[in-house]
């Protein structure tokens, strides 16, 4: 399976850098084999279409980082994903641990939205994963294959390209404390065995990603686990530099 990294700048850069920040990792990329790997940028609402200019041509697909669960109508200040789709957009994030803790979004909500991606015939990287609290409590697993069944089950899956989901332990996230291969091996092993069950025709071909902390000097051990096809990079994906390293290491 080919694997995906893909960027999630979160709220950060401003629309007019976008176009200085693509050409810096088109340089960056230049003696790397591309071929190896897919690569998506998820940017804020205010970016797409600046991005969407600006990665034409160069096989970068445009990412969100969220959508609204409704498809149209008297929703004052969403975004829908006909609207993304319009853009160009091929990938969105759906349930990021940030918009689960900061937004109260749950499973219903979260499943909403990955609904109406697919139905525009975007791909939904749907993001599960488990609190530090969680973790030590011994609930990783129930927690996190908790959310990919509360956002799955029962749902139609056109092919196994038309999802993405990413692993990302919450106390790994912005902090610098990476998962190792093992447990990041250990719960996307999970994750995959869940999908399975989930999808029978399709959960072995899903791209699982890991997210959290990852980075140029730890993505090799990261990718080379037999359930993890990429990465979900924030912090690192600002600097182009950065987000290529990680993506050689593919
Ligand atoms: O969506 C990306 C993740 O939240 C990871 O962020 P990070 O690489 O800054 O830890």
């Amino acid at each position: 399976m080919k694997p995906l990294i893909a960027a999630n700048w979160k709220m950060h850069k401003l629309p007019s850098e976008v176009t200085a920040w693509a050409s810096d990792f088109e340089a960056a990329l230049a003696d790397t084999d591309r071929s190896r790997f897919d690569l998506a940028i998820c940017a804020p609402f205010t970016h797409l279409s600046a991005l969407a200019a600006a990665l034409d041509g160069t096989g970068v697909a445009v990412g969100a980082q969220d959508v609204s669960s409704h498809a149209e109508g008297a929703y004052t200040g969403e975004v829908s994903a006909a609207m993304l789709k319009d853009l160009g957009v091929r990938y969105v994030i759906v349930g990021h641990s940030e918009r689960r803790a900061y937004h109260h979004e749950d499973d219903a909500l979260v499943r909403g939205k990955l609904e109406r991606v697919l139905e525009s015939g975007m791909t939904p990287i749907l993001c599960v994963g488990e609190t530090l609290q969680e973790r030590e409590g011994g609930r990783a697993r129930e927690v996190t294959l908790g959310q990919l069944r509360g956002a799955l089950e029962g749902v139609a899956l056109g092919n196994a390209g038309g999802l993405v989901v990413a692993y990302e332990p919450v106390w790994a996230i912005g902090t610098g404390k990476t998962a190792t291969d093992a447990d990041a091996q250990e719960m996307c092993g999970a994750i995959r065995a869940a999908l399975k069950e989930l999808l029978p025709e399709l959960g072995g071909a899903v791209r699982i990603l890991y997210g959290g902390s990852m980075k140029g000097d730890n993505a090799a051990g990261l990718l080379a686990q037999p359930d993890i096809q990429g990465g979900l990079v924030g912090s690192a994906s600002l600097d182009a530099r950065s987000l290529a390293q990680i993506a050689a290491a593919c």
